[in-house]
């Protein structure tokens, strides 16, 4: 709804997160003019974002509070609001016939409450409703509701008077900030459930914006996760840093376009990093970033410099699984890809022959060669394992003997591998504590070797000997807490796919930005799991090829030039080859 900025300049685009001009005001600037000067809104996805958890926010405002008063926050991020939000007013394609603004019992409402001020000061006839739940709230609060006095604000009272929206209104969300964890309830949970009602009442034409302050209200900011009923964004200004939850999970579906503007804070939060103290620091890259980490194709270079993929699963009746992966690799640019298929287990060495069947060729993709377990172990460096293959007492014996194999070469011996484990080698090693035991000794034995694995939360839960409710309350953690475990990196997939490492930096860890339910299809992760083996044959670190291949993944639902549309259903093979068509593109582009 809200068109989008022109683009800053690349260089822009590249800058770092830490912008030393916008250091917090020191005291001696402790004046309200000097923070409310100029609105400093961003985009998401255009630069690298730090990405906090709500503990963490806590963290960065009390520190700011030691540097400028707290009421001096809330009026800077009101009334940066308020511009942002008359810019968008001012590009509606309809004079905005009612603008009603919410204000929670909490420091949200604080906000809310300078915002409804700053609208009616610039001449919009502003409804303010107030949600205290008989609460005083917060000095701040108090004071910003005080200063309410515009003749242009209508103060309503929920329960007193009757809120109908008209159709094109625009919504001010305060009511639930960044302490609002739980189902809202009493008149919040009312006014919400009635605004939703309305909206859908009043249709496309009739369209309802909703800006959110700082979040939508009934999100929980830490896990993404909606418990009842949650107030949908348009636009959702979050401020001093993005927080976990809008990147994840229903967040995903409830913030609209996501902006920034972080009250000068971005300084102290980088002291704390520096000093340590704020912990585990979640990213979410920007597009040019995510492009700067794309491998370089040399004119010099051949197959043999691309890496050769040998992908292995596919029992009977799940071959499709490992041929997706195999197209994936080629597609995305792997020197040579072969596939050792359990279904042919046995039965493709020429001295066996199995009646009435030949060895598996992909007719469409004749490049992908097929060959036995061993000769895939001696053939290829980056092994991908697991599409398809199943949990049979033979795929157990399949993996054990791949990991003996892999062990006997050792740092001394003829090949070392790069691993990408997927699907059901994954549930293997959370069910097999000799398959665990193997991997882990695999990974000492060859710390410099890339490994990755690529669990969506049932998985993850399986290796974790946890809960799938427990793996989505803290994605963020239980990625950590997977790439720990089996000394890798850990790709959480899902809406907002985390990608964690193991090793130092300890804390490195991003969401990825890309993707929707389009990929919620059959194969998709298959497909995934051959873009990240193909960017690790291409020279890429095995969180590089993990975060890119998420990033990449993602992207397969984009309109490419030519299409007017981002896809709203997909299939795999679809999203193979679109995002290898993403992927041309941007090496075409030659960032790097
Ligand atoms: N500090 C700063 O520097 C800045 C802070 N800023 C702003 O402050 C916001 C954080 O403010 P906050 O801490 O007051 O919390 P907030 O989210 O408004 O709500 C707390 C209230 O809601 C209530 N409540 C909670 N859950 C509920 C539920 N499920 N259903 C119903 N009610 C529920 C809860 O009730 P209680 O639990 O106490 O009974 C309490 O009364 C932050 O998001 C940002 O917008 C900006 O001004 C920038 C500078
Ligand atoms: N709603 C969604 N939003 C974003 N990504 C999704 C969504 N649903 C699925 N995906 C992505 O699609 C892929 C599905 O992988 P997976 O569950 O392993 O499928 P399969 O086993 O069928 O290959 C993952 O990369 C996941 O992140
Ligand atoms: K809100």
């Amino acid at each position: 709804m809200h068109p989008a900025k022109p683009a800053d300049s690349l260089q822009q685009q590249a800058s770092p997160v830490t912008n030393p001009s916008q250091a917090l005001p020191q005291r001696n600037l402790n004046t309200l003019p000097s923070l409310l000067e100029a609105a400093a809104w961003q985009p998401a996805h255009q630069q690298d974002w730090l990405v906090l958890s709500v503990e963490q926010v806590r963290q960065v405002e009390h520190a700011a509070f030691r540097e400028v008063a707290s009421y001096i926050l809330m009026q800077a991020a009101g009334q940066r609001s308020a511009q942002k939000i008359m810019d968008l007013v001012q590009h509606l394609d309809h004079r905005c016939p009612q603008v009603v603004v919410l204000a929670g019992p909490g420091n949200n409402g604080g906000d809310a409450c300078v915002v409804a001020n700053a609208l009616a000061e610039q001449g919009l006839p502003v409804e303010l409703w107030q949600f205290k739940g008989g609460r005083e709230g917060s000095a701040d609060r108090q004071k910003a509701e005080a200063g309410c006095k515009h003749p242009n604000l209508r103060h309503s009272q929920w329960g007193k008077t009757t809120l109908q929206l008209k159709p094109g209104a625009l919504v001010v969300d305060g009511l639930l900030g960044i302490a609002g964890r739980d189902r809202p309830k009493g008149p919040i949970a009312e006014v919400i459930a009635a605004i939703n009602a309305q909206r859908e009442g009043l249709g496309r034409t009739g369209h309802v914006h909703v800006v959110a302050l700082d979040c939508p209200s009934g999100l929980d900011c830490d896990t993404g996760l909606a418990p009842g009923e949650v107030l949908a964004a348009d636009l959702t200004l979050t401020y001093i840093a993005a927080k976990t939850g809008l990147f994840m999970s229903d967040g995903k579906d409830v913030c609209g376009e996501i902006w920034l503007d972080t009250l000068h804070c971005d300084a102290l939060i980088h002291q704390r990093i520096a000093q340590g103290t704020l912990g585990a620091v979640v990213r979410v890259r920007g597009r040019l970033s995510q492009m700067q980490r794309l491998p370089r194709r040399q004119h010099a270079q051949h197959k043999g410099s691309f890496g050769s993929v040998a992908v292995l699963g596919g029992q009977h009746g799940m071959v499709g699984a490992a041929v997706l992966t195999a197209r994936s690799a080629l597609l995305m640019g792997a020197g040579r890809v072969a596939l050792s298929l359990l279904a042919e287990h046995g039965h493709s060495s020429p001295d066996v022959q199995w009646p009435g069947t030949r060895p598996f060729l992909d007719l469409n993709f004749p490049e992908i060669m097929n060959k036995p377990l061993q000769d895939n172990c001696n053939f290829a460096e980056i092994l991908a394992v697991g599409p398809g293959l199943g949990t049979s007492p033979e795929a157990q014996d399949w993996l054990d003997a791949l990991f003996d194999e892999a062990l006997e070469h050792g740092p001394l011996g003829v090949k070392k591998h790069h691993w990408v484990l997927d699907a059901d080698a994954l549930n293997l090693l959370a069910e097999h504590n000799r398959l665990k035991t193997k991997w882990l000794k695999l990974r000492k034995q060859s710390p410099e070797c890339h490994a990755v694995i690529t669990p969506h939360p049932l998985e993850a839960a399986r290796l974790l000997n946890s809960t799938v409710d427990a793996i989505q309350r803290n994605r963020p953690d239980a990625a950590r807490e997977l790439a720990r475990q089996f000394d890798c990196v850990a790709v959480l997939k899902g809406a907002g796919t985390v990608i964690a490492a193991n090793h130092s930096p300890a804390t490195r860890i991003e969401i990825n930005g890309t993707g929707g339910p389009a990929l919620g299809t059959a194969g998709s992760g298959d497909v995934l799991t051959g873009a990240v083996a193909a960017l690790l044959g291409q020279g890429l670190t095995s969180f590089d090829a993990a975060a890119c291949a998420v990033w990449l993944h993602g992207l397969s639902v984009n309109a490419l030039p030519g299409e007017n549309q981002a896809h709203r259903v997909s299939h795999a093979s679809a999203i193979a080859q679109r995002m290898a068509q993403h992927y041309n593109q941007l090496l075409q582009q030659g960032t790097r």
